[in-house]
Protein backbone atom coordinates (compact mmCIF):
# COMPACT_ATOMS: atom_id res chain seq x y z
CA UNK A 1 0.00 0.00 0.00
CA UNK A 2 1.38 3.06 -1.22
CA UNK A 3 1.18 6.37 1.58
CA UNK A 4 2.00 9.64 -0.14
CA UNK A 5 3.28 12.68 2.30
CA UNK A 6 2.85 15.77 0.25
CA UNK A 7 5.19 18.59 2.43
CA UNK A 8 8.01 17.06 4.19
CA UNK A 9 8.51 19.73 6.70
CA UNK A 10 8.25 19.47 10.68
CA UNK A 11 5.34 17.88 10.63
CA UNK A 12 5.39 15.74 7.52
CA UNK A 13 9.20 14.76 8.15
CA UNK A 14 7.97 13.58 11.56
CA UNK A 15 4.98 11.66 10.51
CA UNK A 16 7.62 10.27 8.11
CA UNK A 17 10.10 8.85 10.84
CA UNK A 18 7.35 7.64 12.57
CA UNK A 19 5.69 5.59 10.07
CA UNK A 20 9.37 4.08 9.01
CA UNK A 21 10.15 3.38 12.66
CA UNK A 22 7.04 1.49 12.89
CA UNK A 23 6.91 -0.46 9.85
CA UNK A 24 5.70 -2.99 9.36
CA UNK A 25 2.56 -2.03 11.43
CA UNK A 26 1.03 0.12 8.82
CA UNK A 27 3.35 0.74 5.99
CA UNK A 28 4.59 -2.85 5.22
CA UNK A 29 8.25 -1.06 4.32
CA UNK A 30 9.85 2.44 4.18
CA UNK A 31 9.58 1.78 0.26
CA UNK A 32 5.78 2.00 0.73
CA UNK A 33 5.95 6.07 2.17
CA UNK A 34 6.76 8.66 -0.70
CA UNK A 35 7.31 12.44 -0.09
CA UNK A 36 7.42 14.95 -2.13
CA UNK A 37 8.85 18.20 -1.34
CA UNK A 38 10.04 21.35 -3.58
CA UNK A 39 13.22 21.21 -1.55
CA UNK A 40 15.51 18.06 -1.76
CA UNK A 41 17.53 19.16 1.34
CA UNK A 42 13.77 18.17 3.44
CA UNK A 43 14.01 15.20 1.10
CA UNK A 44 17.30 13.80 1.91
CA UNK A 45 17.02 12.20 5.35
CA UNK A 46 14.04 10.42 4.47
CA UNK A 47 15.60 9.03 1.54
CA UNK A 48 18.35 7.58 3.55
CA UNK A 49 16.09 6.34 5.68
CA UNK A 50 14.77 3.48 2.93
CA UNK A 51 11.51 6.55 1.82
CA UNK A 52 10.78 6.71 -1.89
CA UNK A 53 11.10 10.50 -2.57
CA UNK A 54 10.16 13.57 -5.13
CA UNK A 55 9.93 16.80 -6.27
CA UNK A 56 6.58 15.89 -7.54
CA UNK A 57 3.45 16.26 -5.74
CA UNK A 58 1.70 14.16 -8.52
CA UNK A 59 3.82 11.51 -8.85
CA UNK A 60 3.70 11.20 -5.17
CA UNK A 61 0.42 10.94 -5.24
CA UNK A 62 -0.52 8.76 -8.00
CA UNK A 63 -1.57 5.25 -6.96
CA UNK A 64 -1.41 6.29 -3.16
CA UNK A 65 -4.26 4.90 -1.23
CA UNK A 66 -3.36 7.36 1.90
CA UNK A 67 -2.76 10.78 1.09
CA UNK A 68 -1.00 13.40 4.17
CA UNK A 69 -1.10 16.78 3.12
CA UNK A 70 1.28 18.40 5.77
CA UNK A 71 1.70 21.76 3.95
CA UNK A 72 1.29 25.35 5.38
CA UNK A 73 -2.53 26.35 5.69
CA UNK A 74 -2.64 28.56 3.41
CA UNK A 75 -0.82 26.60 1.08
CA UNK A 76 -3.61 23.58 1.31
CA UNK A 77 -6.11 24.84 -1.27
CA UNK A 78 -3.38 25.61 -4.23
CA UNK A 79 -1.84 21.97 -3.39
CA UNK A 80 -5.41 20.22 -3.38
CA UNK A 81 -6.02 22.00 -6.70
CA UNK A 82 -2.71 20.54 -8.26
CA UNK A 83 -2.74 16.80 -6.94
CA UNK A 84 -6.85 16.44 -6.84
CA UNK A 85 -7.00 14.94 -10.47
CA UNK A 86 -4.42 12.39 -9.52
CA UNK A 87 -6.05 10.80 -6.92
CA UNK A 88 -8.42 8.27 -7.28
CA UNK A 89 -11.75 9.07 -5.26
CA UNK A 90 -12.64 5.21 -5.69
CA UNK A 91 -10.38 4.19 -3.16
CA UNK A 92 -7.78 6.96 -1.70
CA UNK A 93 -7.90 8.95 1.54
CA UNK A 94 -7.04 12.07 2.02
CA UNK A 95 -5.34 13.06 5.49
CA UNK A 96 -5.27 17.27 5.88
CA UNK A 97 -2.71 18.16 8.80
CA UNK A 98 -3.39 21.97 9.20
CA UNK A 99 -4.62 24.07 11.37
CA UNK A 100 -7.49 26.68 10.44
CA UNK A 101 -8.87 24.55 7.91
CA UNK A 102 -12.25 23.29 8.21
CA UNK A 103 -14.44 20.74 6.09
CA UNK A 104 -16.47 22.76 4.49
CA UNK A 105 -13.41 24.17 3.11
CA UNK A 106 -11.51 20.69 1.84
CA UNK A 107 -15.21 19.77 0.97
CA UNK A 108 -15.46 22.42 -1.79
CA UNK A 109 -11.58 22.45 -2.51
CA UNK A 110 -11.20 18.44 -3.12
CA UNK A 111 -14.45 18.83 -5.04
CA UNK A 112 -13.55 17.59 -9.23
CA UNK A 113 -16.22 17.46 -12.02
CA UNK A 114 -14.78 13.80 -13.13
CA UNK A 115 -15.46 12.58 -10.15
CA UNK A 116 -18.94 13.63 -10.31
CA UNK A 117 -20.85 13.53 -7.33
CA UNK A 118 -18.21 11.31 -5.41
CA UNK A 119 -16.82 12.63 -2.62
CA UNK A 120 -13.26 11.63 -1.41
CA UNK A 121 -13.18 9.92 1.93
CA UNK A 122 -11.02 12.59 3.71
CA UNK A 123 -10.13 14.23 7.09
CA UNK A 124 -8.71 16.49 9.41
CA UNK A 125 -5.64 15.44 11.51
CA UNK A 126 -3.83 17.07 14.43
CA UNK A 127 -0.95 15.13 15.43
CA UNK A 128 2.20 17.03 17.58
CA UNK A 129 5.80 16.20 16.81
CA UNK A 130 6.21 13.65 19.28
CA UNK A 131 4.29 11.29 15.93
CA UNK A 132 8.22 10.72 15.25
CA UNK A 133 8.50 9.22 18.35
CA UNK A 134 5.35 7.36 17.90
CA UNK A 135 3.72 9.17 21.67
CA UNK A 136 1.63 11.68 19.01
CA UNK A 137 -1.79 13.04 21.21
CA UNK A 138 -3.73 13.05 17.59
CA UNK A 139 -7.65 14.54 16.67
CA UNK A 140 -8.96 12.77 13.69
CA UNK A 141 -12.26 14.92 12.58
CA UNK A 142 -13.84 12.66 9.55
CA UNK A 143 -15.52 14.56 6.59
CA UNK A 144 -16.39 11.96 4.62
CA UNK A 145 -16.60 8.30 5.61
CA UNK A 146 -14.48 6.88 8.52
CA UNK A 147 -11.20 7.43 6.93
CA UNK A 148 -9.84 3.84 8.47
CA UNK A 149 -6.26 3.78 6.93
CA UNK A 150 -5.69 7.77 8.37
CA UNK A 151 -6.99 6.58 12.24
CA UNK A 152 -4.71 3.35 11.62
CA UNK A 153 -1.88 5.08 10.62
CA UNK A 154 -1.97 7.62 12.91
CA UNK A 155 -2.97 4.61 15.41
CA UNK A 156 0.75 3.59 15.05
CA UNK A 157 2.01 7.32 16.02
CA UNK A 158 0.69 7.00 19.32
CA UNK A 159 -3.05 7.80 20.85
CA UNK A 160 -5.60 8.62 18.21
CA UNK A 161 -9.29 10.71 19.49
CA UNK A 162 -12.04 11.23 16.66
CA UNK A 163 -13.33 14.07 17.60
CA UNK A 164 -16.23 16.61 16.81
CA UNK A 165 -15.27 19.76 14.33
CA UNK A 166 -15.89 21.98 17.32
CA UNK A 167 -13.59 20.57 19.26
CA UNK A 168 -10.35 20.59 16.97
CA UNK A 169 -9.32 24.60 17.52
CA UNK A 170 -9.10 23.92 21.78
CA UNK A 171 -7.76 20.34 21.23
CA UNK A 172 -4.94 22.14 18.77
CA UNK A 173 -4.15 24.34 21.22
CA UNK A 174 -3.91 21.90 24.25
CA UNK A 175 -2.05 18.61 22.33
CA UNK A 176 -0.33 20.14 19.10
CA UNK A 177 0.63 23.60 20.61
CA UNK A 178 0.75 22.15 24.01
CA UNK A 179 4.33 19.80 23.53
CA UNK A 180 5.75 23.64 23.06
CA UNK A 181 4.05 25.00 26.41
CA UNK A 182 4.97 21.97 28.12
CA UNK A 183 8.87 22.29 27.17
CA UNK A 184 8.71 26.20 27.70
CA UNK A 185 7.51 24.98 31.38
CA UNK A 186 11.10 22.59 31.15
CA UNK A 187 13.11 25.25 30.35
CA UNK A 188 11.89 27.98 32.63
CA UNK A 189 12.53 25.12 35.68
CA UNK A 190 16.23 24.68 33.67
CA UNK A 191 16.53 27.89 34.42
CA UNK A 192 15.46 28.01 38.11
CA UNK A 193 17.93 25.02 38.47
CA UNK A 194 20.81 26.89 36.95
CA UNK A 195 20.45 29.59 39.40
CA UNK A 196 20.18 27.08 41.85
CA UNK A 197 23.56 26.39 41.41
CA UNK A 198 22.77 23.04 39.16
CA UNK A 199 23.65 22.41 35.49
CA UNK A 200 21.26 22.55 32.50
CA UNK A 201 21.94 19.53 31.10
CA UNK A 202 21.75 17.58 34.42
CA UNK A 203 18.74 19.94 35.62
CA UNK A 204 16.99 18.66 32.41
CA UNK A 205 17.26 15.32 33.10
CA UNK A 206 16.10 15.31 36.33
CA UNK A 207 12.96 17.61 35.49
CA UNK A 208 11.95 15.55 32.14
CA UNK A 209 12.11 12.15 34.75
CA UNK A 210 9.87 14.37 36.76
CA UNK A 211 7.63 14.63 34.34
CA UNK A 212 7.46 11.41 32.90
CA UNK A 213 6.64 10.58 36.55
CA UNK A 214 3.62 13.53 37.19
CA UNK A 215 1.74 12.37 33.85
CA UNK A 216 2.30 8.37 34.76
CA UNK A 217 0.66 8.80 38.29
CA UNK A 218 -2.40 10.45 36.30
CA UNK A 219 -2.67 7.46 33.82
CA UNK A 220 -4.66 5.57 36.68
CA UNK A 221 -7.92 5.49 36.50
CA UNK A 222 -9.89 8.75 38.24
CA UNK A 223 -6.65 10.10 39.08
CA UNK A 224 -6.79 13.91 39.33
CA UNK A 225 -4.00 16.01 39.36
CA UNK A 226 -5.15 17.83 42.66
CA UNK A 227 -5.24 14.43 44.40
CA UNK A 228 -1.69 13.97 43.84
CA UNK A 229 -0.67 17.16 44.38
CA UNK A 230 -2.33 17.10 47.64
CA UNK A 231 -0.10 13.91 48.57
CA UNK A 232 3.13 16.27 48.31
CA UNK A 233 1.98 19.12 49.62
CA UNK A 234 3.06 18.85 53.49
CA UNK A 235 1.13 21.26 55.64
CA UNK A 236 3.47 24.02 56.40
CA UNK A 237 6.21 22.22 54.49
CA UNK A 238 8.35 23.42 51.12
CA UNK A 239 5.86 22.10 48.15
CA UNK A 240 2.99 24.50 49.37
CA UNK A 241 5.58 27.46 49.35
CA UNK A 242 6.50 27.00 46.06
CA UNK A 243 2.96 26.47 44.53
CA UNK A 244 1.56 29.92 46.29
CA UNK A 245 4.91 31.58 44.73
CA UNK A 246 4.01 30.28 41.40
CA UNK A 247 0.60 31.31 41.41
CA UNK A 248 1.46 34.67 42.91
CA UNK A 249 3.94 34.93 39.54
CA UNK A 250 0.34 34.15 37.83
CA UNK A 251 1.17 30.77 36.61
CA UNK A 252 -2.36 28.86 36.51
CA UNK A 253 -3.96 32.39 34.77
CA UNK A 254 -0.86 32.41 32.69
CA UNK A 255 -1.47 28.70 31.15
CA UNK A 256 -5.04 29.48 30.47
CA UNK A 257 -4.31 32.51 28.28
CA UNK A 258 -1.90 30.53 26.42
CA UNK A 259 -4.12 28.13 25.70
CA UNK A 260 -7.06 30.72 25.05
CA UNK A 261 -4.72 32.73 22.50
CA UNK A 262 -3.83 30.16 20.47
CA UNK A 263 -7.78 29.02 19.98
CA UNK A 264 -8.79 30.37 16.76
CA UNK A 265 -12.67 31.66 17.57
N1 LIG B 1 4.61 21.80 13.44
C1 LIG B 1 3.66 21.34 14.25
O1 LIG B 1 3.90 21.06 15.44
C2 LIG B 1 2.27 21.14 13.74
C3 LIG B 1 1.90 21.54 12.46
N2 LIG B 1 0.63 21.30 12.03
C4 LIG B 1 0.25 21.67 10.67
O2 LIG B 1 1.11 20.98 9.79
C5 LIG B 1 1.24 21.72 8.58
C6 LIG B 1 2.71 21.79 8.20
O3 LIG B 1 3.38 22.52 9.21
P1 LIG B 1 4.94 22.34 9.48
O4 LIG B 1 5.34 20.95 9.14
O5 LIG B 1 5.17 22.85 10.83
O6 LIG B 1 5.54 23.36 8.40
P2 LIG B 1 6.98 23.29 7.70
O7 LIG B 1 7.20 24.63 7.07
O8 LIG B 1 8.01 22.77 8.63
O9 LIG B 1 6.74 22.20 6.55
C7 LIG B 1 6.01 22.45 5.41
C8 LIG B 1 6.75 21.80 4.24
O10 LIG B 1 5.99 21.97 3.08
C9 LIG B 1 6.88 22.22 2.02
N3 LIG B 1 6.15 22.84 0.92
C10 LIG B 1 5.99 24.16 0.64
N4 LIG B 1 5.23 24.31 -0.47
C11 LIG B 1 4.92 23.06 -0.89
C12 LIG B 1 4.19 22.55 -1.99
N5 LIG B 1 3.62 23.37 -2.87
N6 LIG B 1 4.08 21.22 -2.13
C13 LIG B 1 4.66 20.37 -1.24
N7 LIG B 1 5.36 20.80 -0.18
C14 LIG B 1 5.50 22.12 -0.01
C15 LIG B 1 7.95 23.09 2.61
O11 LIG B 1 9.15 23.09 1.83
C16 LIG B 1 8.13 22.45 3.98
O12 LIG B 1 9.14 21.46 3.96
C17 LIG B 1 0.64 23.10 8.82
O13 LIG B 1 -0.56 23.24 8.11
C18 LIG B 1 0.42 23.15 10.33
O14 LIG B 1 -0.74 23.88 10.68
C19 LIG B 1 -0.30 20.66 12.80
C20 LIG B 1 0.03 20.24 14.05
C21 LIG B 1 1.32 20.48 14.64
O1 LIG C 1 1.67 26.84 15.50
C1 LIG C 1 0.93 26.36 14.63
O2 LIG C 1 0.16 27.09 13.98
C2 LIG C 1 0.93 24.88 14.35
C3 LIG C 1 -0.45 24.30 14.49
C4 LIG C 1 -0.42 23.54 15.78
C5 LIG C 1 0.98 23.48 16.14
N1 LIG C 1 1.73 24.18 15.32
Amino acid sequence: MKVAIIGAGAMGGAIARGLISSAPRFITSPGDLCAANPSPRRLAPLAEAGASTTCSNIEAVRDASLVILCVKPWLVKDVITEIKDHIDYSYAEIAVVAACVTISDLNEWLHKESAGSRSPSFCIVMPNTAVSLCKSMTFQVNGNGTCPLTLKAFGQLGEVMVIEERLLPAATSIASCGIAYALRYIRAAMEGSVELGIRAPLAQEMIVQTLIGAASLLQEPGTHPETEIDKVTTPGGLTIRGLNAMEHSGFTSAVINGLKASTPR
